[in-house]
């Protein structure tokens, strides 16, 4: 088993890793998330990065190496972006929003090096995939929201739950949209390990 630092606190993510065959060490990264910038996969890679930062500078006084991985997962619609709901109010008038057409879905991830005490190397990436939500009633998007799901999750929906069966289609990496795009992540991994 590979081991890797998980800067996360979505279990989504740690279970992903475990899926393709890593050993996750979960040091969720204390640091605000605040959406800033114009370009949206610029966005999402900064947020890694910065998750990934600030578990790596901790890193910095453990014996030995450590390959520290941060991920942000956002919703794009009309090039605006869409992070987690506040509220149930908030949640809902995302997915008004969001059903009956196309919206993409970009995951960044920033992986870093700790070695001797110090950030030996980072690498930054993300990955995008576009989702077709069907059209949903008032009642269907009220009655989804009520389950709760929507809550912690960037766009209101989670693709992995109850919502599947208001997913139409996807063009991209299914993990992308569940927050690790998995096959991308091993790739940029590789050389690390
Ligand atoms: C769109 C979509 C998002 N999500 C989740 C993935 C992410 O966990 C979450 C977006 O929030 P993030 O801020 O990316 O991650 P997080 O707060 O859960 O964890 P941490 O900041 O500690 O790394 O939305 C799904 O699980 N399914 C989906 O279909």
């Amino acid at each position: 088993m590979q081991k890797i630092t998980l800067a996360s606190a979505s279990p989504r993510r740690k279970e992903l890793l475990i899926l393709a065959g890593f050993s996750p060490e979960v040091v969720p990264s204390s640091v605000e998330e605040k959406i800033t910038g114009a370009d949206p996969s610029k966005a999402a890679e900064g947020l890694s990065r910065i998750k990934c930062l600030d578990v790596a500078e901790k890193k910095k006084s453990a014996a030995g190496r450590s390959v520290v991985l941060g991920s942000d997962t956002i919703v794009v619609l009309d090039d605006r972006i869409l992070g987690k709901p506040k509220d149930r109010e908030n949640a809902c008038r995302m997915l008004r929003r969001l059903q009956g057409r196309k919206h993409q879905v970009i995951t960044g991830v920033t992986i870093a090096l700790v070695e001797d005490g110090s950030i030996r190397e980072t690498d930054t990436f993300s990955s995008r995939t576009d989702v077709w939500v069907a059209s949903m009633s008032e009642e269907e998007i009220r009655a989804y929201v009520e389950t709760g799901d929507p809550l912690d999750k960037a766009g209101a929906y989670g693709i992995q739950g109850p919502f599947a069966r208001f997913v139409e289609k996807i063009e991209g990496d299914y993990y992308t949209v569940v927050g690790l795009p998995v096959a991308a992540v091993y790739r940029h991994l590789k050389r690390f390990l």
